[in-house]
């Protein structure tokens, strides 16, 4: 027998993949191409005070709370974050993450910079992978903003005015981003969620694995 060096075993976690922008710069395009891309992973699903645009649906974009329900569920320590943003307020919900990552699934947020920030500092916040997406220039975001149409003139100038604040934070990422050519973009992003899941700390079936070919040397000899 050999005093087999290696620890049993341990349970996967999941990623928490954060992916923050300026408004339009286009994480939530990039967010369901993700998904669509791989079934297993889960969307957190924010809370907000802001009102639904056309064709949100409750629990599916986000879950739509007045102030006084938002802060009851802030209260409750139901929160795993929640930030203020273009005077509404936002909040990923932490049961459904505690979920997800306890069953060995990577949960996607899409978040701010002030969400990233307290995610990374949370008790969930060990095994974090954060991306930041970047507009190749600023008339081109504010074209996305406008070519989306949900948002009216006085809500795109706001959204406009934080982008530069938003931006500054792209440093405290993992990875940077430019969504210039949106398939580009999306191939990128695809590629950086599966190589940090080969990652060992990612990869607990590695024990077996070695353990497995250690019994093989034995057998040889
Ligand atoms: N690479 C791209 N080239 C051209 N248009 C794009 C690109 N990426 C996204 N868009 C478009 O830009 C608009 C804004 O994108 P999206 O809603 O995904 O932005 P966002 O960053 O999620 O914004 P918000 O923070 O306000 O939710 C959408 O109409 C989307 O189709
Ligand atoms: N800190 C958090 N920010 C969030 C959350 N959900 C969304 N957001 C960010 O808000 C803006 C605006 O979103 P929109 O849907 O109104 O366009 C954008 O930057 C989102 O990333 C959240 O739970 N927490």
């Amino acid at each position: 027998m050999s005093n087999d060096p290696v620890p049993p075993t341990p349970a996967r976690r999941g990623l928490l993949i954060i992916l923050s922008s300026p408004s339009g710069a286009g994480k939530t395009t990039l967010a369901r191409r993700l998904m669509a891309w791989d079934p297993g992973l889960r969307f957190s699903v924010s809370a907000t005070t802001r009102p639904p645009r056309a064709g949100e649906v409750e629990g599916r974009e986000y879950f739509f709370r007045d102030r006084a329900a938002f802060m009851a569920m802030v209260a409750a320590g139901q929160m795993l974050e929640h930030a203020e943003v273009f005077g509404e307020l936002y909040g990923s919900p932490a049961l459904p993450v505690e979920e997800a990552t306890l069953a060995g699934r990577d949960v996607l947020f899409d978040v701010d910079w002030q969400g990233g920030q307290q995610i990374r500092n949370s008790m969930l916040g060990k095994h974090t992978l954060s991306i930041f997406i970047l507009p190749p220039s600023i008339p081109e975001l504010e074209r996305r903003l406008r070519a989306r149409g949900q948002d009216s003139d006085a809500v795109i100038a706001a959204r406009m005015r934080k982008s530069r604040d938003e931006i500054s934070h792209w440093p405290e990422y993992d990875y940077v981003l430019v969504n210039d050519d949106l398939d580009r973009t999306e191939k990128k992003l695809k590629t950086i969620v599966s190589a940090e899941r080969m990652r060992i700390s990612q990869q607990p079936g590695l024990v077996e694995v070695v353990r497995h070919l250690n019994r093989e040397f034995e057998a040889r000899q």
